[in-house]
Order: structure tokens, then C-alpha cells, then sequence
């Protein structure tokens, strides 16, 4: 199906369509309204047009979101998710003991504070600590903000014009000055810093001389280039990580059945919660992994279309034949959606990815686009940090899954709304970038044996491999 969404703007939902428009060998660079994902004229990895550019760029800073970069950084990663999981049945005023049900959490809130902790400390070598303190939780408010004023403002260019956007959307101004402010100083700071071997970050890799384009070594230049990278990888880096989690959360917590399913799997498989990390073990939990791909496929965190523009010469796309100078795009959510290669599109059903995971790894399947599926985007433009967000929310999930109980609040909403028959929706708002509001969640810890955290007491079970639903 092709849909026109302005007169000179044609929206495809079909993987023939998707792999015409963003394959390595189509020449469609991005549209230039992608200028407001960075906050100077020097744009980012995300907002440049020109090939040349994003090439310098993406190659820079590939071997820091390498798999063998991931791997080195593990523990770094690791030591936010302990903190995460040591969140969520914390005892709070009134007091928990060891089999009471917590409060309800909003796993959107939990799992953001979790990734930008992670991000931050990536990028900056930082960690700003928002799962233990509340100072910097209004980034994550704020990047809200402004990534509504970025999705009307991607669509409606015109209103960069003159500033317009400084006074129409004008809600979304505090916010995006705060923002620019903070990224700013970070990256001043970062720009002056030493070296710190020890620890390493993203930023000493585009600081080295080899990185830097040729022409300009300054440290204006310098600042002025993690600022822009800055601003539009925070965002990157933690929303999307942690919608898709929340949305597995959601889904998993409206199936009790399968959420005994899933926990069983991980149980089975691990001994100790520390054990819990990316590598074979890992692989075979196909009922855990299975979750994760439906919940990629059914709310893409970048969901709306990906807009470039068909080089002068014109094109064929879907064997439709579009005029140059015309934008086009395929939205993730509509083809991840569409009936031509899903059976019951709109259901959570994670089954269906079962027999694929027989000949397939999950990282593979997500990574690679195939028909009605790229939620990682496809081509010279997809994403960079795929498989540090793969490494985050398959380790913490699973990680919840092994130490805690988990289960819906009592009187959820969206129960409560449901008319007969029909199945809850998560509730996220689609800008740039999906961001989920809740779930909310109580969780206790584990009942079916003494609790195995890490570090404390042996288990006597042996790993038994885990249990794959067929
Ligand atoms: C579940 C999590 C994530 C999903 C589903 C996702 C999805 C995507 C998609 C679909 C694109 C293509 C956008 C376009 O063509 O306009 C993209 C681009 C990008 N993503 Fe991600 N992303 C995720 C997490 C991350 C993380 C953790 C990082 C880095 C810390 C990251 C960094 C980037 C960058 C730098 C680009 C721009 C690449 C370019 O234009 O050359 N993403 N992402």
C-alpha cells in the first residue's frame, strides 16, 4: 500500500518499498529537516545528508559500538543494571520484607534512568546516577519535550524558518534550552579533559587526531562536535533502549502464562544472577529472545517514517515510479504491522519468531532487515548502537526475570478501558523516538527458593538448559 502523506511527500509500508529506499545501493540521502536532531550547523551521525560525512563519522565511531567494544565495556553496563534490579523491590517507608509485593514501579521511569545512567557514563565517563537520585531526572522530561518539537518540526521544516518553531512550540523552548545548555558544558568539560585510559568513552574516540576531519583540530571545533553528537545520542541511546523494554514489561505482565513460561526459561538456565550476560547460554533462551522480537516488531522504537529524498534522476520504488526531488519513506510501525507478513499484526504473539530462532540467533534476526521486520533500520544509514541496546535489554531482562516475581498493578487503566475481547495497548506516544508511559509493576522477590542475588548463598540446582516452548 502507498500512501500519499502530503502532496509531495509518498509513504510506503511494504519491505519491497523499504529495501528500494534505504539499501546500500539506493543513492536517497536523508531530508535536510533532519538538521533539527543537532544542535549546530556542524550536524551529527544522525542529521548529516552528505555520504561523505556520515561515512567519516559512522567509521569513527563504529569500533566504539563494536561487538568486541560492547564486551569490553560490560561491566560498566552490568554494574547499572545490578543497580537497576536492586531497585525494584527496595523497601520503602512502611518497610518490604523479603516475600512482600513492592510498590508499584513505571518500568518507562526505571528502565530510563537505567539506560541514560549507562549512556552517560559511555559517552562522558560519567555516570549521573539517576536510579539512586533525583537531580538529572528532568533530562529524560525534557528530552520528551523536545522530541515533539523535533517530530513537527522534521514534518513541517518551514517553521525553522525566521525561528517560527521558537514561538509556535513554544512549550517545547525551556526545555530545549536547558538541554543544550547542560550538553553543552559536558561537552566543554569532556573537549579539556585528559585522557583517562582506564575508562575509556565514545568522545576520546572522536578527540583522537586520526578522527578529527582534516582542516579542523580546534578545540571550538572539538566542543562544538560532541555537543551536536551529544544532544541526538543521549536520546538515542536511552529512549529507544528503554521503550522497548518497557514495552516487553507491559506485554509480559498482561500474560501470565507466558510470563511463566519466560521466567521458567531463565531459571532453569542460570545458576546466579551475576552469570547472567551476552554469550551462548544466552542464545538458547529462545522463549526470552522470542519476547524481545515481537516487542521490537510490534512498537518499533522508531516508528514513524524515515524521510529521504529521491535523487534528481527520479525512481522506481514498489515499481511505482516517483519523481526526484520527492520525499519518500516507509514507517517502521506500518510495515511492522502490515497483514501481507503477519498473521494477527496487532497481537503480541511471540511464538511466531520460535521456529526461526531453531536456524537464526535472536541478535541476528534483529539486526539483519528481512520482509516486515528492520527494526534497527537498514543500509549505510541504519543504526550505530544496535548492539549495545541488544546487550542492555536482553541482560537486564533477563536478569529481572531470574531474581524477582513480577506482576501487573492491581486495577490497571488499561484493564479497566478494555472492552470486551480486546487486548490492552501500551500507551507511547510516537515522536522521533517512541516513549513509553508505564508500565506499572510490583515485584517481589523470587518464592519458589531461596533467592540466589549475587553473591549470596549456593544454588544445589545444576543448569538444565533451557526449557524451548515448541
Ligand atoms: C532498541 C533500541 C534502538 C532502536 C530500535 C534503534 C533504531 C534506530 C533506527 C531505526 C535508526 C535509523 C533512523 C533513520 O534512518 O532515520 C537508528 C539510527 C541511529 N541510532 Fe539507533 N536504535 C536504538 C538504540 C540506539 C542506541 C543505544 C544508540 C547509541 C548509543 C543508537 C544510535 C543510533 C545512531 C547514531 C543512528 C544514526 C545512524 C546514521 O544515520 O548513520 N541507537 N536507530
Amino acid at each position: 500500500m502507498t500512501a500519499f502523506a502530503k502532496p509531495d511527500f509518498v509513504s510506503f509500508d511494504t519491505f519491497d518499498a523499504f529495501c528500494d529506499i534505504y539499501a546500500a545501493r539506493s543513492n536517497f540521502q536523508k531530508v535536510p529537516s533532519y538538521v533539527v536532531l543537532s544542535p549546530s550547523r556542524r550536524g551529527n551521525a544522525v542529521s548529516t545528508q552528505d555520504k561523505h560525512v556520515s561515512q567519516f563519522k559512522r567509521r569513527s565511531e563504529a569500533p566504539f559500538f563494536s561487538d568486541k567494544n560492547i564486551k569490553d565495556l560490560e561491566e560498566r553496563y552490568l554494574s547499572k543494571i545490578s543497580k537497576f534490579t536492586s531497585m525494584l523491590p527496595a523497601s520503602e517507608a512502611g518497610g518490604e520484607s523479603g516475600s512482600a509485593w513492592s510498590k508499584k514501579r513505571d518500568m518507562s521511569d526505571y528502565t530510563t534512568w537505567m539506560t541514560l545512567d549507562v549512556i552517560t557514563d559511555l559517552l562522558y565517563g560519567e555516570t549521573l546516577d539517576l536510579l539512586r537520585s533525583d537531580k538529572y531526572r528532568w533530562i529524560p522530561n525534557a528530552f520528551r519535550m523536545v522530541q515533539w518539537r523535533n517530530l513537527i518540526c522534521m514534518n513541517y521544516p518551514t517553521l525553522l524558518k525566521g525561528k517560527m518553531d521558537r514561538i509556535l512550540l513554544w512549550p517545547a523552548r525551556k526545555e530545549l534550552c536547558q538541554l543544550q545548555n547542560w550538553t553543552y558544558g559536558k561537552s566543554r568539560d569532556e573537549a579539556y579533559r585528559g585522557e583517562d585510559e582506564t575508562k575509556p568513552n565514545l568522545f576520546s574516540v572522536m578527540k583522537s587526531a586520526e578522527a578529527r576531519r582534516a582542516g579542523d583540530s580546534s578545540v571550538d571545533g572539538i566542543v562544538k562536535d560532541i555537543w551536536s553528537e551529544s544532544m541526538f545520542l543521549l536520546a538515542a541511546g536511552s529512549e529507544s533502549t528503554a521503550t522497548t523494554m518497557s514495552v516487553t514489561y507491559f506485554y509480559l505482565a498482561h500474560a501470565p502464562e507466558l510470563l511463566k513460561r519466560v521466567t521458567a526459561e531463565v531459571r532453569s538456565a542460570f545458576i546466579d544472577a551475576e552469570e547472567i550476560r551476552s554469550g551462548a547460554i544466552f542464545d538458547s533462551l529462545h522463549i526470552l529472545q522470542a519476547c524481545i522480537l515481537e516487542t521490537l516488531r510490534i512498537a518499533p522504537a522508531a516508528p514513524n517514517t524515515l524521510p529521504r529524498v529521491v535523487p534528481a534522476e527520479g525512481a522506481h520504488i514498489a515499481g511505482h515510479y516517483i519523481p526526484g526531488g520527492t520525499t519518500v519513506g516507509t514507517s517502521l510501525y506500518a510495515m511492522q504491522h502490515n497483514a501481507m507478513y503477519w498473521d494477527r499484526p496487532d497481537s503480541f504473539v511471540p511464538e511466531r519468531w520460535l521456529a526461526r530462532l531453531k536456524e537464526e540467533t535472536a541478535k541476528e534476526i534483529a539486526a539483519t532487515a528481512s520482509p516486515g521486520f528492520a527494526p534497527f533500520g537498514m543500509g549505510p544509514r541504519n543504526c550505530l548502537g544496535w548492539r549495545l541496546a541488544w546487550a542492555e535489554m536482553t541482560v537486564a531482562l533477563a536478569r529481572v526475570l531470574f531474581l524477582f516475581d513480577m506482576r501487573l498493578e492491581s486495577d490497571a487503566p488499561c484493564c479497566a478501558k478494555r472492552g470486551g475481547g480486546e487486548e490492552c495497548e501500551p500507551d507511547f506516544p510516537g515522536y522521533i523516538t517512541m516513549a513509553a508511559k508505564g508500565p506499572y509493576v510490583e515485584f517481589r522477590r523470587r518464592q519458589d527458593e531461596a533467592v540466589v542475588a549475587s553473591g549470596e548463598c549456593g544454588n544445589p540446582r545444576r543448569r538444565s538448559g533451557p526449557s524451548v516452548a515448541t
